[in-house]
């Protein structure tokens, strides 16, 4: 086929009328799901290039090799050792024995689960992309720009030292998201010291530099789909921010790209996952890495469900880059200083899919 008559033949496909209507039906996949399809709206079809990707290369055996997990009961310079190992080498690791109860985690991801299963009536005033709401249920926070769709719905939540959050969230998840985010805090500053003495620095030096201030926290809902080898959970991407601080339910589908192959993120009871975002790949002048990870269109029969959490930094309009302690003559800084908020700004312009910030930054 000419590309002349490919064109004519999806121009019978009003692709921004189909978007346009399912974004205002305002119900989301977990809707569609609920209508009962047996096929998926052409809008969530992956190119092929994606989708050939999803297969297990049969050559290969991602089981032999597994993202670490970090018992945090250990010794300190151990567990320093075996984080900063992980996060050198795969950027992402799974912590057990962590401090934080099993029931809370559970507790969590229950209340996030319960809202998106709240009827769209319910959930219909929440539905909203301004930036400027601290709490936001959506389908696909690049619908609009993206390539394909992915097969998941969002309950996007600001949360700050002071959460201007509280009283707008909904009142299904408000407790559960509020103490969350209470132990994120308290983890959250746990980890950034334990990933700086990695670096071989004081245990205060990343949380200075960074003064890590709010956080967004994302309850992901995956429900199950019709045609998982069409589409995506959530397509190949890496994570903007510090760190990220995730939890899953059992079902699975989490992958991580490592030496060119995609290895599972096997869900474990009560374990916490956490991987390094781009800025602190910047930060630590590649040191720890950012990693493309992606998530499988689910196909369980069950919804799977996932809590993120990114921490922010404060310091919007001073300039970060590289530690001055981890550039020397014999490892130059391999990225520009820029402003926080403009590398939001890129990031939240950006396509889906094998795009990162990285390049734009390097030297
Ligand atoms: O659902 C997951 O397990 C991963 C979600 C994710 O990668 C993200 O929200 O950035
Ligand atoms: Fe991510």
């Amino acid at each position: 086929m000419t590309a002349m008559a490919m064109s004519t033949y999806d121009a019978d496909y009003d692709r921004a009328n189909e978007v346009k209507l399912f974004d205002e039906s305002k119900k989301g996949v977990k809707g569609l799901v609920d209508s009962g399809l047996t096929t998926i709206p052409r809008f969530f079809i992956y190119p092929p290039e994606t989708l050939s990707d999803l297969k297990p290369d049969s050559h290969t055996r991602p089981e032999s090799i597994s993202i670490p997990i970090i018992d945090l009961s250990g010794s300190r310079s151990a567990i320093v050792d075996q984080i900063s190992r992980a996060a050198r080498e795969f950027g992402f690791f799974q912590i057990i024995n962590h401090g934080i109860a099993l029931e809370t985690i559970e507790r969590t991801i229950s209340a996030i689960k319960a809202f998106h299963e709240q009827p769209t009536e319910i959930k219909a005033p929440f539905y909203r992309r301004e930036v400027r709401n601290c709490v936001r249920y959506f389908s696909n926070i690049d619908l609009y720009h993206s390539e394909a769709a992915s097969w998941r719905d969002t309950l996007h939540v600001m949360l700050g030292s002071n959460p201007p959050a509280a009283g707008g969230l909904p009142e299904i998840c408000r407790e559960e998201v509020l103490d969350w985010d209470r132990e994120v805090e308290v983890l959250g500053g746990k980890l950034m010291g334990l990933m700086s003495e990695g670096l071989g620095l004081s245990t205060e030096r990343l949380k200075e530099y960074t003064c890590l201030e709010g956080k967004a926290m994302v309850g992901q809902y995956y429900p199950n789909c019709p045609q998982p080898d069409l589409t995506m959970g959530n397509g190949s991407h890496t994570d903007p921010g510090v760190f990220t601080v995730l939890i899953q339910d059992q079902t699975g589908g989490l992958q991580v790209k490592y030496g060119g192959l995609w290895v599972d993120v096997k869900p474990v009871r009560g374990a916490i996952v956490v991987n390094v975002g781009d800025l602190l790949q910047i930060m630590t002048n590649d040191e720890y890495k950012s990693v493309f990870h992606r998530v499988l269109a689910n196909s369980s029969g069950q919804p799977r469900v996932s809590v993120a959490v990114f921490p922010q930094p404060g310091k919007r309009e001073e300039l970060y880059g590289p530690l001055p302690e981890l550039v020397s003559p014999n490892k130059p800084a391999l990225y520009k200083q820029f402003m926080y908020l403009e590398y939001m700004r890129k990031f939240f312009s950006k396509q889906i899919d094998g795009k990162t910030l990285l390049s734009q930054y390097k030297l």
